[in-house]
């Protein structure tokens, strides 16, 4: 456009100079005055066509360099984004990018304490579920950088992928895209589906066969011992449970949600957090604000296993009738399988379902209670280490007899009435016999933790 206008200032500037040599040529007729005009005249022409050939070269140089310098880039941008993808480095989104992959959010998969997770698909083709973490606050932040940092450069066959992260406008909500899993989380294949559980509406569910649950068992141990041993730092991932461990269509097991993670230097041998995990699957040490390790991980691990075989929750409230004032009694599945396994009598503590198809290895399970009986050892030194449980399960180091354990240190406040153990028919989910001869019975004044005798080291 600039050029264009110099263009026609020229045009109108040699117009303008042939005019005056014109009217100097009839005025001056061919006198000594005309031909010193006409030589100014001519000069400055020659000047002007001079400029004009000149500006007109250096444009076309420029704008070769330009569009060269743009395709380069183009292809620079090309190269980045692919290098990105090689590495599985997760993309910046922009809001509108995922308003209309989750097409307004509307497909709701879950909804956890931080924000509700969604079903959505990219551009490419790719479904995604896409968390929403709602608290715009501090712990949002954190929790938000925490899951960023921790898996945007780890990879594992066993760990969920971040495919990318959008930070929406300042103190709004924040937003993690993961890889779609189709099978949901864990819970809704080893507990009755509940109705207003916190599940979506369209969340799969079923009843795993005994040869998936110890696969699945097996890929998570997998998963926390790569987390704990062959990362550069020992990465805590501090929030393990059910809902916390995907499915893909082959049923087999990723640790997701790494918003509670932490790092721990491979010298620390413990570090202080002001983080709680969900209650239920929390060591005793950290209930007790004695700081956190991977043994916490381990511990939780337990607790997971306890539930697979049980294909019920560890803590459920009994039903007590309707007198309202009579005590609370609880059912504590740890100490159940601890005094089935001291008995012998392991089947009684299998998920009834599983029974019924008779398809259980009790090698195997046989195996599986023990390590999870080793892995909620109170003290946190006699939990195995994950590497070791891997080996465990895979059948590859032999499994001791797992020490008594007293369980003194019980998160009664995990327990939701909601939960009981009892199913529509009225007898509880996990073997015949158990039923209530073995229910703990705690006060619920005194709710918590019962401490004496415990040192959590
Ligand atoms: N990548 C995914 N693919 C399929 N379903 C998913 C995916 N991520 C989460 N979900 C579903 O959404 C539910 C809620 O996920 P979210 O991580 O928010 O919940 P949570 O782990 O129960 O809560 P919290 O954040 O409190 O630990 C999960 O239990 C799971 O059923």
């Amino acid at each position: 456009m600039e050029n264009r206008k110099a263009n026609i200032i020229a045009i109108l500037v040699v117009i303008f100079l042939i005019t005056v040599l014109l009217v100097a040529r009839f005025s001056l007729k061919l006198s000594n005055h005309f031909y010193l005009i006409c030589g100014a005249d001519i000069a400055a022409i020659l000047a002007v066509v001079t400029v004009v050939i000149v500006r007109q070269r250096f444009h076309t140089r420029r704008k070769l360099l330009e569009s060269r310098i743009l395709s380069e880039g183009r292809e620079l941008r090309i190269e980045y984004s692919f290098l990105r993808k090689v590495a599985g480095v997760p993309t910046k989104f922009q809001f509108k990018e995922l308003d209309k992959a989750t097409d307004g959010f509307k497909s709701l998969l879950g909804k956890g304490a931080s924000g509700s997770v969604f079903k959505g698909v990219l551009n490419d083709g790719t479904a995604v579920a896409v968390k929403r973490i709602e608290g715009g606050g501090e712990q949002g932040e954190k929790e938000f950088k925490s899951e960023v940092s921790a898996i945007a450069s780890i990879q594992h066959v066993n760990l969920v992928r971040l495919v990318g992260y959008c930070k929406g406008p300042s103190k709004g909500p924040r937003y993690l895209v993961y890889e779609f899993f189709p099978k949901g989380s864990l819970d809704n294949w080893i507990f009755c589906k509940k109705v207003g559980s916190s599940s979506g509406p369209h969340q799969p569910h079923g009843c795993l066969s005994w040869n998936l649950r110890y696969r699945i068992a097996l890929d998570v141990a997998k998963a926390l011992s790569y987390l704990h041993h062959d990362c550069r730092s020992c990465i805590l991932h501090l929030d393990i449970k059910p809902e916390n461990i995907l499915l893909d269509a082959d049923f087999r097991a990723l640790v997701s949600d790494f918003g509670l993670s932490r790092l721990k230097g491979k010298e620390e041998s413990r570090i202080v957090t002001n983080i709680r995990g969900t209650r239920g699957y929390l060591a005793p040490e950290w209930l007790l604000e004695n700081g956190v390790s991977e043994k916490c991980d381990v511990y939780s691990f337990g607790m997971v296993l306890l539930e697979i075989i049980g294909g019920r929750r560890n803590i459920v409230a009994i039903e007590q009738g309707h007198d309202k004032k009579s005590k609370k009694r609880f059912s504590y599945f740890p100490k159940i399988v601890n005094e089935k396994f001291r008995d012998m009598k392991l089947m009684e503590v299998v998920d009834q379902r599983l029974v019924d198809n008779g398809d259980i290895d009790e090698r195997q399970l046989t195996r599986m209670v023990c390590v999870a009986l080793w892995c909620i050892q109170e003290i946190p030194r006699l939990r195995p280490s994950m590497n070791i449980v891997v080996e465990m399960l895979e059948g590859r180091v032999a499994v001791h007899d797992p020490p008594d354990t007293q369980m003194l240190v019980v998160d009664l406040l995990s327990i939701n009435d909601d939960e009981s153990g009892i199913v529509e028919d009225g007898t509880p989910r996990f073997g015949p016999k158990a039923k209530r001869k073995n229910d703990v019975e705690f006060s619920v004044s005194a709710y918590s933790i019962t401490l004496s005798g415990y040192s959590g080291r």
